[in-house]
C-alpha cells in the first residue's frame, strides 16, 4: 500500500521520504519482513526506540515513534527510511492500523464483551447464536481467533485482545471471508493500551466485575474506569443489572440499552426465573416485555444463564425475533476450557474449567455440587503472573467445599513455584488439614488429583492454561491437562492389566 505520511494528522513531524509503500504493521524489531512500518512502542522491559537499527535491518522503511530528537537523529543516520513522530505511541499504532486495513472495522458489526468473568463464554455464546440465526460471525479472544465456519491460524500477541495492528488484520480477513459479525473479548489492559482506540463498537456487553488485574492497574478504580470506557465507544450495549458496574452503566449509557438479570424483581429487559439446572443443560423461563418463555439449553449452571441472557440481548440488538432465538439456545457451543467434561475414563467426571478468579471459582463449586458424585476433588491454582494478593482468596473460596484440594501453581513466570503455593495457602483457616495436599507443578497437580479419585468421584481441574502452555520464566512450555488426563488413564490400564498377567 502507498503511504502519504503527511495525510496522516496524527503524525505531527516527519524526515526524510514523506511516501513510502509499506506491506506490514510491525511493532517488534525481531520480526523478519520487506517494507515494514515499524511503531517504536513503550513497555514494561523494553521501549521499541532502542530497536529502531534492528527493525531497519529486518525491513522497515518507515518508523513511527514518539521521541522527536532521535527520530531527526536517526533520519540523518538512515536517509533512506522515513520517520515521523507522533504524541501517544499506541493510539498511533491503532490510527494506522485503521488506515492500513481501509476501515475494515466498519465493514463488519463490532461486538465487543468486557467483564471480569464470561467474556470467553459470552464471546463463544454470541458467535454461537448469530452464527446460527443467519448472521456470520468471527470471534476474536482467549480460546483463539475463528471466522464463523473455522479457526484462523494467526500468531496471537497477547493472551486475549490483540494488538491493533493485529485486531484490524483479523478484521480485514474475517471480511475476506465474508463474515458479517465479530465478537471480540475486550480486557481492561487492551482498553487502557489503546488496542481498541477508534473502534465504534456496535455493541458492547458486559458480564460482571470483581477484583482482578491489579498486577496492571494497581487499584480496583482504576480497572472498572477502563472497562467503562469501552462503552463511550459503543451504539448499543447489553448490560447485566445483577452486578454493580452493570447498574452504573445501564444509568448513563446513552444508546441502545438491553439489561439482564436472573433476579424476577429487577426490571430488566430480559430476566431468566426459575432456573434448573441438570446435567444435560440447564432450562429457564424467559421473561422479556410481559411475556414468558420456556427455554431448554445446551449450558451448564445459573452463571451460563448469565451468559446467555447476553448472547440473546445481543442477538435482540442485531434485530433477530426471540422466536427465531429461543429454539437455537439447545444448540448454543460451549467453549473449551469452559466447564469442558470429560467423562470416558474409569466412572469419574472430570471437568476442565477456567475459574481463576475467586468470583469464578465460587461459582463454578457451587454448580459442579449440583451433579450426582461421590467425592468432589478440586485443584486450585496460584496464578505466577498475576495478583499475588488474589492468590489466598482462591483457597478461602475453595477451603470447605470440596473433599479433597490439590493447591498447585499456573504460570509460575519468573517466581519459585514454593513462593506461588505458599502465598495461596495462607488463605486457608487450617492449612494442615490432612484434606488439603500441594504439588509444585500444574502437570503434577492434575495428577495427583486422578490418583485420589475413586470410581463415581468429580474432579475438578481450575485455573488455567493461556494458549495450551505454561509461563515459566518467559518461556511457553507447551502443557495440555487433557494430554495428561489421557496418558494417566493409558498407563493405568497397562499397570493393571500387568497386574492381571501376574495374578494368573
Ligand atoms: C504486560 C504487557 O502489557 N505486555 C505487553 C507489552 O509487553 P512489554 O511491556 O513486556 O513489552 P517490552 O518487552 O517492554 O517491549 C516494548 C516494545 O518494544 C518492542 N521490542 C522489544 C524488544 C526488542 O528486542 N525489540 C522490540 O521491538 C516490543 O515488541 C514492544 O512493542 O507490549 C507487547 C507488545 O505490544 C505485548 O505483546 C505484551 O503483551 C503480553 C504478551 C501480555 O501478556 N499481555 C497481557 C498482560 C495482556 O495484555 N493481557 C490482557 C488480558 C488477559 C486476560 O483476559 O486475563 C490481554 O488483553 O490479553
Ligand atoms: N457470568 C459469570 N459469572 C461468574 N463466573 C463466571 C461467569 N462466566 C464464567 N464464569 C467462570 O469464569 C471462568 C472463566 O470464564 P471465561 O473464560 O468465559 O471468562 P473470561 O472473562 O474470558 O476470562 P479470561 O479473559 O481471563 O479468559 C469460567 O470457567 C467459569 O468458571
Amino acid at each position: 500500500m502507498l503511504i502519504h505520511l503527511n495525510e496522516l494528522n496524527f503524525i505531527t513531524a516527519f524526515y526524510n521520504e514523506p511516501v513510502k509503500q509499506i506491506s506490514h504493521i510491525t511493532y517488534d524489531s525481531r520480526q523478519e519482513g520487506k517494507d515494514n512500518i515499524f511503531f517504536c512502542l513503550k513497555g514494561e522491559n523494553s521501549d521499541g526506540h532502542d530497536h529502531i537499527e534492528e527493525a531497519i535491518e529486518h525491513g522497515a522503511v518507515m518508523v513511527i515513534g514518539t521521541d522527536q530528537k532521535l527520530m531527526e537523529l536517526a533520519s540523518a543516520q538512515y536517509p533512506d527510511c522515513s520517520f515521523g513522530v507522533v504524541s501517544d505511541d499506541r493510539e498511533a499504532l491503532a490510527q494506522f492500523a485503521i488506515y492500513f486495513y481501509g476501515q475494515a472495522d466498519q465493514k463488519i458489526k463490532t461486538i465487543g464483551v468486557t467483564g471480569t468473568n464470561g467474556k470467553t463464554t459470552v464471546a463463544a455464546f454470541v458467535k454461537s447464536l448469530l452464527t446460527q440465526c443467519g448472521i456470520k460471525t468471527g470471534s476474536i479472544g482467549t480460546n483463539g481467533i475463528f471466522a464463523s465456519r473455522e479457526e484462523i491460524i494467526y500468531k496471537k500477541s497477547t493472551p486475549t485482545t490483540p494488538e491493533a495492528s493485529d485486531l484490524h488484520a483479523i478484521f480485514s480477513e474475517l471480511n475476506k471471508r465474508q463474515d458479517q459479525a465479530v465478537v471480540m473479548e475486550v480486557s481492561s489492559i487492551a482498553i487502557d493500551q489503546q488496542r481498541i482506540a477508534g473502534i465504534q463498537f456496535d455493541t458492547a456487553i458486559h458480564t460482571n466485575i470483581s477484583s482482578e488485574h491489579l498486577e496492571y492497574h494497581k487499584t480496583f478504580e482504576r480497572y472498572k474506569e477502563a472497562k467503562m470506557k469501552l462503552f463511550n465507544q459503543a451504539d448499543k450495549a447489553v448490560v447485566n443489572i445483577d452486578d454493580e458496574m452493570g447498574l452504573e452503566l445501564a444509568e448513563h449509557f446513552t444508546g441502545d440499552l438491553i439489561t439482564y438479570s436472573l433476579d424476577r424483581h429487577s426490571g430488566a429487559d430480559l430476566i431468566a426465573d426459575n432456573c434448573h439446572v441438570s446435567e444435560s443443560g440447564t432450562m429457564f423461563e424467559l421473561k422479556m416485555n410481559d411475556q414468558s418463555y420456556l427455554v431448554n439449553s445446551s449450558v451448564y449452571g445459573n452463571y451460563n444463564v448469565h451468559n446467555l441472557l447476553a448472547a440473546i440481548g445481543t442477538a435482540l440488538h442485531n434485530q433477530i425475533q426471540i422466536e427465531q432465538i429461543i429454539p437455537v439456545l439447545k444448540n448454543i457451543e460451549n467453549p473449551k476450557g469452559r466447564f469442558q467434561v470429560i467423562e470416558e475414563y474409569g466412572g469419574r467426571k472430570i471437568i476442565i474449567d477456567y475459574a481463576h478468579t475467586p468470583v469464578a471459582l465460587t461459582s463454578l463449586l457451587s454448580e459442579a455440587k449440583k451433579l450426582p458424585h461421590s467425592r468432589m476433588i478440586a485443584m486450585i491454582a496460584g496464578i505466577g503472573i498475576r495478583d499475588f494478593n488474589k492468590m489466598p482468596k482462591m483457597a478461602e473460596t475453595a477451603e470447605g467445599r470440596a473433599d479433597h484440594i490439590i493447591v498447585t501453581v499456573d504460570h509460575p513466570g519468573d517466581h519459585d513455584p514454593q513462593i506461588v503455593v505458599d502465598q495461596v495457602m495462607t488463605g486457608f483457616k487450617n492449612s494442615s488439614d490432612p484434606s488439603i495436599s500441594t504439588s509444585l507443578t500444574r502437570e503434577e497437580g492434575v495428577l495427583k488429583a486422578l490418583s485420589h479419585s475413586e470410581e463415581g468421584d468429580l474432579i475438578l481441574l481450575t485455573s488455567g492454561c493461556i494458549n495450551g502452555a505454561q509461563i515459566i520464566k518467559g518461556e511457553y512450555i507447551p502443557h495440555s491437562d487433557e494430554e495428561i488426563i489421557k496418558e494417566y488413564f493409558h498407563n493405568l490400564k497397562k499397570i493393571e492389566s500387568i497386574r492381571m498377567e501376574e495374578c494368573r
